[in-house]
C-alpha cells in the first residue's frame, strides 16, 4: 500500500549520500570503494579491506602493518566482560550474547570524544579486534570451556577460527574464512547499517551502535536468514524433494530463505563467489549432500520466480561454506557480524562527517479529538 509520497519499507527512498560502496541490482555488481568484489577477494584480505572502507583509500604497506598491529594488540577482552559473559544462558542465541558484549564495551569505553580522530580509530581498532573474541569466548563458555587466549601469531581470520576450535585452522581454511568476511563487509544502506546510521546520528558512543547493528542484522529476513537456509535444506531432505518443496512455497505465497533481495534483481555476485568457495572446499575436504540439494533449489527457484527477480542472495550459500568449516549453525549470522562491523564503522565515521540527526515524518492514520473513556464503561 502507498499512501502519498510513502514507500513501506523506504524503498528506493535515498537516506544518506555515501562514497562506501556501490550497488547495481540489475548488473549484480558490488563495488567497495570503486573496487570491485571480484577483485577484492582475490586481492586484498579483511583487514586490508576494512582499511579501506573506513578510512576511503587502501592502505601503504606501512599502513596496513600498523593498523593489524593495533588490531592484534586488542584482541583480548575485560575479565568483567569475560564474567558477565559467563552469565548468559548457554542455550541463548549467539547473536543476543554478541548484542549484549559489543555494548557491554561501552561500559568501559564510552567516552564520546567523536570530534577527536584518536578516539575514532581507537574504537574502530577495539571493535574490529574484540568482536570475534566475544563471538569465540561465548561457544567456548556455553560448551563448559574457558576462552581461549587469542594468539598474536595468528591474523586475524586464522586466530578466530583457532579461538572456536582451539586448534590451528588449516591455511585453506582460513583464507576461504577470510574471503568470506571481505564478501559481507559491507553493503550500502542496508536494514543493519541503515540501524547503525540512525544510533550514530544521536551522537551516542560506537558501541552502541554496533550493539543496535547487530541486534537487527539477527533477524531472518537479515543475516539470519544464512542460520535458516541450512535448517530449509535439511527440512528438504533430498534433491528430489526440492520441486514439491518450491512449489509449495510459491503457491503458499512463502518465503524461501536466502533468495530475494531489495536490490539485487539478479544473482548476488557474492552468492557467486561464495559457490566457488563451497566447491573449493568440498574439493578438498570432502563433498556435503546438501550443497546438491542446494543447487537443485536454486535452478526451481530460477524457473518459478526469476521472473519477480529473485535469485540467491548473499546468505545462500555462505552457511555451505561455514557447515563444512566444522562452524555451528547458530553462529553463521555472528560470523556475518563480524565482517559487517567494518561497515557499520565506515557509516558510523561518514555519518559523524556529515551529521543531522535521522528523524523522519510519518502519515498519521489515527483518529482525533477521542474522549477518555473510564475504565468500568469500556466493552
Ligand atoms: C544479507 C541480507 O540481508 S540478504 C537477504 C536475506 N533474507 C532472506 O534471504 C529472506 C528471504 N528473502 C526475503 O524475505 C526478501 O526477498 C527480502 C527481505 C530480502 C527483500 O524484501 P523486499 O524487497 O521487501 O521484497 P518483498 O518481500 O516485498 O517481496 C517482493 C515479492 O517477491 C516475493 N519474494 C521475495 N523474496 C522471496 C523469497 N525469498 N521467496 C519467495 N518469494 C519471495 C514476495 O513474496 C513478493 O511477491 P509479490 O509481489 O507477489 O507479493
Ligand atoms: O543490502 C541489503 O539489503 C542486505 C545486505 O546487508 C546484504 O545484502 O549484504
Amino acid at each position: 500500500m502507498v499512501v502519498g509520497e510513502f514507500k513501506p519499507g523506504l524503498e528506493g527512498v535515498p537516506a544518506t549520500l555515501s562514497s562506501i560502496s556501490f550497488v547495481d541490482g540489475q548488473k549484480g555488481l558490488l563495488e567497495y570503494r570503486g573496487i570491485s568484489i571480484e577483485e577484492l577477494a582475490l586481492k586484498s584480505s579483511f583487514v586490508e579491506t576494512s582499511y579501506l572502507l573506513i578510512w576511503g583509500v587502501l592502505p601503504t604497506k606501512e599502513e596496513l602493518e600498523a593498523f593489524e598491529h593495533e588490531i592484534r594488540y586488542h584482541r583480548r577482552i575485560k575479565y568483567r566482560i569475560r564474567d558477565m559473559m559467563k552469565c548468559f544462558p548457554e542455550r541463548g542465541h549467539p547473536m543476543d550474547a554478541l548484542q549484549a558484549s559489543a555494548a557491554a564495551l561501552g561500559l568501559f569505553y564510552s567516552r564520546r570524544a567523536l570530534a577527536n580522530p584518536a578516539y575514532i580509530r581507537e574504537a574502530v581498532v577495539r571493535l574490529l579486534a574484540k568482536i570475534p573474541t566475544m563471538v569465540a569466548a561465548f561457544q567456548q563458555m556455553r560448551r563448559g570451556n574457558d576462552p581461549v587466549r587469542p594468539r598474536d601469531d595468528l591474523n586475524y581470520s586464522a586466530n578466530f577460527l583457532y579461538m572456536l576450535n582451539e586448534r590451528e585452522p588449516d591455511p585453506l581454511l582460513a583464507n576461504i574464512f577470510d574471503i568470506c568476511l571481505t564478501l559481507h563487509a559491507e553493503h550500502t544502506i542496508n536494514a543493519s547499517t541503515f540501524s547503525a546510521m540512525v544510533t550514530a546520528s544521536t551522537l551516542t558512543d560506537p558501541y552502541g551502535v554496533i550493539a543496535s547493528a547487530v541486534g537487527t542484522l539477527a533477524g531472518p529476513l537479515h543475516g539470519g536468514a544464512n542460520e535458516e537456509v541450512i535448517e530449509m535444506l535439511e527440512r528438504i531432505g533430498s534433491v528430489e524433494n526440492v520441486r514439491p518443496f518450491v512449489e509449495k512455497c510459491v503457491e503458499n505465497k512463502d518465503k524461501i530463505m536466502g533468495f530475494g533481495h531489495r536490490v539485487y534483481k539478479v544473482k548476488d555476485p557474492r552468492a557467486t563467489i561464495l559457490q566457488g568457495l563451497a566447491e573449493k572446499l568440498f574439493e578438498n575436504f570432502g563433498h556435503d549432500d546438501y550443497y546438491d540439494i542446494a543447487v537443485k533449489l536454486e535452478e526451481v527457484v530460477e524457473e518459478k520466480l526469476g521472473h519477480k527477480g529473485i535469485y540467491a542472495n548473499v546468505d545462500f550459500y555462505s552457511g555451505l561454506v561455514y557447515r563444512k568449516m566444522g562452524i555451528p549453525i547458530d553462529l553463521f549470522t555472528p560470523v556475518f557480524a563480524i565482517a559487517r562491523v567494518s561497515g557499520w564503522l565506515a557509516h558510523w565515521k561518514e555519518q559523524l562527517e556529515a551529521n543531522r540527526i535521522y528523524r523522519p515524518t510519518q502519515i498519521y492514520t489515527g483518529t482525533h479529538g477521542e474522549s477518555y473513556i473510564p475504565i468500568e464503561q469500556r466493552s
